[in-house]
């Protein structure tokens, strides 16, 4: 057999949160900084979040996005009734691996914070200028190299970033017809952009 070597091999995917229901189990620390972290790529996240004890943060975040709903109540299996994403964040291991395994059982792709052997997907580090989105991911071996990382590319990508995706984007819309003529003329307008990396 095929050694797998130690390397990352995470897909990374670039899911449309206002599109799918996403639960939070557990309304702490740990619930807030995942619920930031939804929020920080779509504020109009679709987020239901379920805890007995939820932090004054969350209400407050809660009070000013509609898209979130907060239930203050245990979590139990028929919570994932809808749900497409689910991330467990609470105090307990054992509720955590609950929503584990009645997650595996319904096919929902599951989370739990801070647990990697309990996760089929990690968040990752996101850097956005405009449209553009960098996902980092250190395939779980420090979260706190992501979080500089994002921090360098952050700072290095100019703020008019989004200007030269705008002005891609107008071009590539008026280029009609022949596929190929189309990707030659692309191909040759953004060649630069490797070339001057070169230079240096
Ligand atoms: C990216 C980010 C997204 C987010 O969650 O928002 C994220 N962690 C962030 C920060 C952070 N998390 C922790 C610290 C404290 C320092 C430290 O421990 O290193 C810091 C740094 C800080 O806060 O400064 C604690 C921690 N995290 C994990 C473990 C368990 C373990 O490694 O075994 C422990 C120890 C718990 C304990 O000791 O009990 C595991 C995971 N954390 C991940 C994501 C996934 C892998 C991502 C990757 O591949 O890089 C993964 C595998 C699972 C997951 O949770 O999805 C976000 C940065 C956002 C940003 O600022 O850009
Ligand atoms: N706080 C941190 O910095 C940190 C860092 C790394 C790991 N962790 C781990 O992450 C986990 C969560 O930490 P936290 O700081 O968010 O805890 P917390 O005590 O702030 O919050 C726990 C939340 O879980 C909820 N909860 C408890 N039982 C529940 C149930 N049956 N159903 C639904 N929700 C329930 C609580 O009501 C509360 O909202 C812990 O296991 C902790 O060890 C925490």
């Amino acid at each position: 057999m095929l050694n797998r070597s130690e390397e990352n091999h995470l897909f990374p995917v670039f899911l449309k949160l206002d599109k799918i229901q996403t639960l939070i189990v557990g309304g702490g620390y740990v619930g807030l900084e995942k619920l930031g972290a939804l929020l920080k790529n779509d504020e109009e996240a679709n987020v239901k979040l379920i805890a007995p004890v939820i932090s004054q943060e969350i209400y407050c975040i809660a009070a000013s996005h509609p898209s979130i709903k907060l239930v203050l109540k245990k979590y139990a299996t028929s919570d994932l009734a809808g749900i497409n994403l689910v991330i467990g964040a609470t105090n307990f291991y054992e509720v955590n691996k609950q929503v584990y395994s009645d997650a595996k059982a319904l096919g929902i792709l599951v989370n739990v914070a801070d647990t990697p052997e309990l996760c089929d997907f990690y968040l990752g580090s996101t850097v956005k200028k405009g449209n553009l989105k960098i996902g980092i991911s250190t395939n779980g071996k420090s979260p706190t190299f992501a979080k500089r990382l994002r921090a360098i590319l952050e700072e290095v990508l100019p703020d008019h970033t989004d200007d030269i995706l705008q002005n891609l984007a107008e071009i590539r819309k008026a280029l009609k017809g022949d596929f190929e003529k189309k990707m030659e003329v692309l191909n040759e307008i953004t060649a630069s952009f490797v070339h001057d990396k070169n230079k240096n």
